[in-house]
Parts: C-alpha cells; sequence; structure tokens
C-alpha cells in the first residue's frame, strides 16, 4: 500500500493526526508537516463548540459527551478534505483511543497518528508561556489523567515532543512515507 500521490505520502486518500495533550506542539509541527507537504491543516481547536471552548477557558475539562460530536465534526472534515487532495494533516488532542477510533470512522478514510509525548513539566512551561489561549495550564492534569497512549496496533507514531520541530517533520514524514 505505497503507491505515491502528488506529495509522495501514499496513493489513497488520508490523514495525518497530530495528537497529545495542550501544549505539546500539535499545532506548530501541523503547521510544519501541511507547509512541507502543501497540503490542507485543520486545526482541531477550531471545530470546538463555543460551549467547549467556554467550558474549557472557565477551567472545566471535557467529557466524552462534550467530546463526541467535536470529534465527529473534525472527523468528517477530515475525510472530505484528504477525498479532495489525497492529504489532510489535523492537529487534535485525540486523548483516547475511543476518540482516535471515533475520528476514524467519522473520516473513512486511514489516519496515521502522531504522538507528541514529553514530560509534564516542558508541557506546562509551554502552556505557561502562551499568552492568547484560551486552554488554562490549570487543565493539564486532567489532559494527562485522560491520555492513553497509542498502542502498537492503531497505526500510531510516538515522537519525543522535546526535539526541535524540524526533526519531529523530518521523523514524522518519513514515518508516513515508509508505513
Ligand atoms: N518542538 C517544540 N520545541 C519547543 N517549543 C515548542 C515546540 N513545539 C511547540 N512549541 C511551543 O510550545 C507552545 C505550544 O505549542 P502549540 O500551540 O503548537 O501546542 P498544541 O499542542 O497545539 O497546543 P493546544 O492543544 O493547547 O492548542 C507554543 O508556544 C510553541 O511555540
Ligand atoms: O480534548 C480536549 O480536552 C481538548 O481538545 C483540548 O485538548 C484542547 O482543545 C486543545 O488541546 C487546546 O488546548
Amino acid at each position: 500500500m505505497k503507491a505515491k500521490d502528488g506529495n509522495g505520502t501514499g496513493a489513497r486518500a488520508h490523514g495525518i493526526v497530530v495528537m497529545g495533550v495542550s501544549g505539546t506542539g500539535k499545532t506548530t509541527l501541523s503547521e510544519r508537516l501541511g507547509a512541507q507537504l502543501d497540503c490542507p491543516v485543520l486545526e482541531g481547536d477550531a471545530f470546538h463548540s463555543a460551549e467547549n471552548v467556554a467550558k474549557m477557558r472557565t477551567g472545566h475539562a471535557l467529557t466524552d459527551a462534550d467530546r463526541w460530536p467535536w470529534l465527529d465534526r473534525l472527523g468528517a472534515a477530515i475525510g472530505k478534505t484528504a477525498r479532495n487532495g489525497g492529504t489532510a494533516i489535523a492537529a487534535c488532542s485525540a486523548l483516547r483511543r475511543v476518540y482516535r477510533e471515533r475520528l476514524r470512522a467519522a473520516a473513512g478514510v486511514p489516519l496515521y497518528f502522531v504522538f507528541l509525548d514529553t514530560d509534564a513539566q516542558e508541557i506546562a512551561r509551554r502552556m505557561n508561556g502562551r499568552k492568547d489561549h484560551y486552554m488554562p495550564p490549570s487543565l493539564l492534569d486532567s489532559q494527562l489523567a485522560t491520555l492513553e497512549r497509542p498502542t502498537a496496533d492503531e497505526c500510531a507514531l510516538t515522537l519525543d515532543a522535546g526535539l526541535p520541530p524540524e526533526t519531529l517533520a523530518a521523523q514524522a514524514l518519513g514515518w508516513v512515507k515508509g508505513a
């Protein structure tokens, strides 16, 4: 299943989802991948309802029930975008296995998950360094408690989020092209 499309990442429409808890660098890596592959990038944060954003802004963690419609919307958009152009990149926390399964079902195209993992201290440092984001650092503990790291059967690559973005992009692209 390795035939190539225009940008060399596979014959069939597919999505690359950069996942991980808030502040690990999903948006940063997604934008870099989108620029390198010359393909569209979907920002998962933009698919949240106003109610979800208000909840997080006021320091309340989302529940599964809050997340299902968001995952369905984002997954459908990944599928639609990929079917138009071959590859779609998305930044999405996708913290639990069932969330990743939900995204796959809604997308209807194969999804490659790139999981950004690093220690809580570094994530807190990054979250505290942002001044213009709705997500308060106080929600980091609940993000980490909800996280289910992807397992070997999930078509997922775990990367050390402490590495520079250009190294992460090279590792992610090398994996997707060879998968
Ligand atoms: N590889 C990296 N090395 C050092 N700093 C990084 C790296 N990637 C991102 N950052 C910085 O960390 C902060 C969080 O990055 P970013 O917004 O991309 O994370 P995110 O996972 O998309 O966050 P959220 O899910 O909360 O939107 C930003 O200030 C960004 O510049
Ligand atoms: O599932 C979740 O709890 C949410 O998607 C959060 O992770 C944030 O939306 C995102 O990371 C922005 O900080």
